[in-house]
Order: C-alpha cells, then structure tokens, then sequence
C-alpha cells in the first residue's frame, strides 16, 4: 500500500520526504485554509518541488458546475503537468467533468465518497482513483472501513483500474485496515505517520543498545 501525506503543510511534507514514505500528497479546501495558504498555485509548485519527481499532487476544486470543474481542472493541471492530480466530488457534476478531464488525459480523484455504489459510478466515469471517507463514516457510526473493504473488492471483481485511497485516516489501525482491505493507497495525516512509527519497544531498545555500548568500553572506530 502506498502512503499519500494528507496536509497542506509544506514543512510536514518536506519531513515525511526526507524519509522517503510519502508517495503524494492529497490537499481540499480546509486543510490549505487550515495552513494558512493564500496561493493555491504556489502551494502545488512547492509541493512538486518536494515530491519526487511525477508523485500524484491531489487538487481540489470548489466548483459545483461541470463547465467550471473541467476549467479548474485543466487549471490546475497546468500548474504542474507531472503532478497534479484533479481532486472532483462524488456527484453528478464531478462524475461529467471527471470524463471530460479523463479524455483529456487528467487524472481525477473522486471524493466524498460514501458508497459502493459512488464508487462504481467514479470508475465507469473514469476517475483514476476513489476515496472513500473512513472516519467521517465511522462518525456518525457506520463502518468505514468495511466501505472500502467493499469498494476495494467490487473493483477487482469488474476488473476496474480504479485505485481506492483510504482517506478520513483517524488513527494507525486504519492504516492496518486499509493494507489488509487491499486499499491501494491511505493518505494520512503526518500525525498518524509519527504513530505508525512510534513503538514503546523500539525506543526501549535503543535506550539499552546505547547503555550496554558505554558499559562495555568497546569501540566501534
Ligand atoms: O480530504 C480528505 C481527508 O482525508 C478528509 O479527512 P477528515 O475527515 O479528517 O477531514
């Protein structure tokens, strides 16, 4: 499964690069309102410069109708051909211009997605990928995780090339959850990146390695 960073945050990217974990970045409204960004366009450059080179860069528009979302996302395309990815919602509007735009060759990435139905709906329009909101499923609780459990199933059965990202990540065992489901991609927030790595026992570990080393004496030049 790969890992998309889902923030606006430019410094959480460049930490989680530097790693090498990350294979994209995904970005809507609140989080690039959330960070502070007035520029969306200098943002998703800056992203890119970041990335390794052709990572998928999610986009979001905040258009509703079909003749504005295909605008938006030829937009945005241009901003960084190699990147970005056009992220469209889960309706009627998004479905059009998610065909428009895929004629065209632009990736889309289907949001609010909420149903496996939705979800059948994004692949026939020829999204690139779906993502299924976990979190804010298991908020008003239903099982979030067993939607993408459902879509991810439903794709292979149809042979569908659709890729699912698990997104509305709340904790690491979604990400558990996501790898077992099949899901192609999880993108989650840098704080659940820090918890997926975090273990009591590792830290513990080089606590003593480091203790013994002094005690021995020995030298490792
Ligand atoms: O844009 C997609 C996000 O993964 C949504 O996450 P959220 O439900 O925590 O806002």
């Amino acid at each position: 499964m790969k890992l998309f960073l889902d923030t606006a945050v430019t410094e959480e990217i460049k930490k989680a690069a530097a790693m090498g974990i990350i294979h994209g970045v995904t970005t809507n409204p609140t989080l690039v309102a959330r960070a502070g960004h007035k520029d969306y366009q200098a943002l998703v450059k800056e992203i890119a410069g970041i990335l390794p080179e052709g990572s998928p860069i999610s986009v979001e528009t905040v258009a509703e109708d079909v003749k504005t979302m295909v605008a938006d996302g030829k937009r945005f395309f241009e901003w960084a051909p190699d990147n970005v990815v056009v992220k469209l919602p889960t309706n009627a509007a998004g479905l059009e211009a998610t065909r428009e735009l895929a004629k065209d060759g632009i990736q889309v990435n289907m949001t609010l997605c909420f149903s496996v139905n939705q979800a059948l709906l994004a692949a026939h329009a020829g999204a690139a990928y779906v993502s299924p909101f976990v979190g804010r499923l298991d908020d008003i609780g239903h099982d979030g995780m067993a939607l993408v459990q459902d879509i991810v199933a439903m794709l292979k059965t149809y042979e569908l090339e659709t890729w699912v990202i698990a997104a509305s990540i709340r904790h690491p065992l979604h990400c558990v959850e996501s790898m077992k489901a099949g899901a192609q991609v999880a993108t989650v927030p840098y704080k659940i990146l820090e918890q997926m790595l975090k273990h009591p026992l590792t830290d513990k570990g080089i606590e003593a390695f480091m203790e013994d080393w002094k005690k021995s004496g020995a030298s490792n030049e």
